[in-house]
């Protein structure tokens, strides 16, 4: 795979599909619903939230500019991104790099209910228009004991996570329930993500044989 934004293929083909994201975990959600990114290029914006932005509006604009970002890169092809953002009530919380911003994170979600949001863009091949998508999605977290807090910081699955933490590691032990969509919170919401593809490609998925 080069990141080279040739597109020798597209006309015998159809467009490709380009993923805008660094995120592996992205990568394999696409894979699962059929469509396999051609190319991956990262998006790199300044992710820094806008004075009392609402994490909803974040995770749409985000998600957006990086698909925009990446769009000028690859004239007829599909770009596609997405971004994740958790909030307790309005409050947004941050990736955590370190690990006391995975503690902070982790006092602040344990014993009830947080939202996820993630907004996904995906720019058809003749860039009429960046169509977006925003999911929101509810998920209860168990009271979590101080011994629960330092095993989870010490498996570092939090590394990188926005809100401290992965809900497709050990952290889903910690979850009582979700309501809306499991996969936008891992990283994209693969309904509507295979929707807009299906469209924006014009072509049915490849499920991967199991
Ligand atoms: C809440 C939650 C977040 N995450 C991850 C998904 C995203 O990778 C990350 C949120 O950051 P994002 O900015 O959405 O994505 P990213 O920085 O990993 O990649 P890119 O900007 O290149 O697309 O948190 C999980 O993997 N599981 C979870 O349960």
């Amino acid at each position: 795979m080069s990141e080279t934004g040739s597109n020798d293929t597209q006309s015998k083909a159809g467009p490709r599909l380009i993923l805008a994201s660094g995120s592996a975990r992205r990568r394999a959600l696409l894979t699962q619903i059929g469509y396999p990114p051609d190319e991956i290029h990262p998006a790199d914006i300044d992710e820094t939230p806008r004075e009392d932005e609402l994490p909803r509006l974040l995770a749409g604009r985000l998600a957006e500019e990086k698909a925009m970002v990446v769009a000028d890169r690859y004239p007829g092809d599909v770009v596609v991104s997405g971004d994740t953002v958790v909030a307790a009530g309005r409050r947004i919380l941050p990736k955590a790099e370190t690990r006391d911003e995975a503690a902070t994170c982790l006092s602040l979600l344990s014993g009830r209910s947080h939202r996820v949001y993630t907004g996904m863009a995906c720019a058809g091949a003749n860039r009429e228009k960046i169509r977006t998508r925003i999911v929101e999605t509810r998920v209860k977290v168990k009271t979590l004991s101080h011994t629960e807090i330092d095993l989870y910081l010490d498996s570092h699955q939090w590394s990188g996570k926005a809100g401290g933490y992965a809900i497709q590691g050990a952290f889903a032990a910690f979850i009582i329930q979700i309501v809306g969509s499991y996969s936008g919170v891992v990283g994209l919401p693969l309904y509507e993500t295979a929707n807009l593809l299906r469209d924006a490609l014009g072509r049915a998925p490849a499920f991967p044989a199991d």
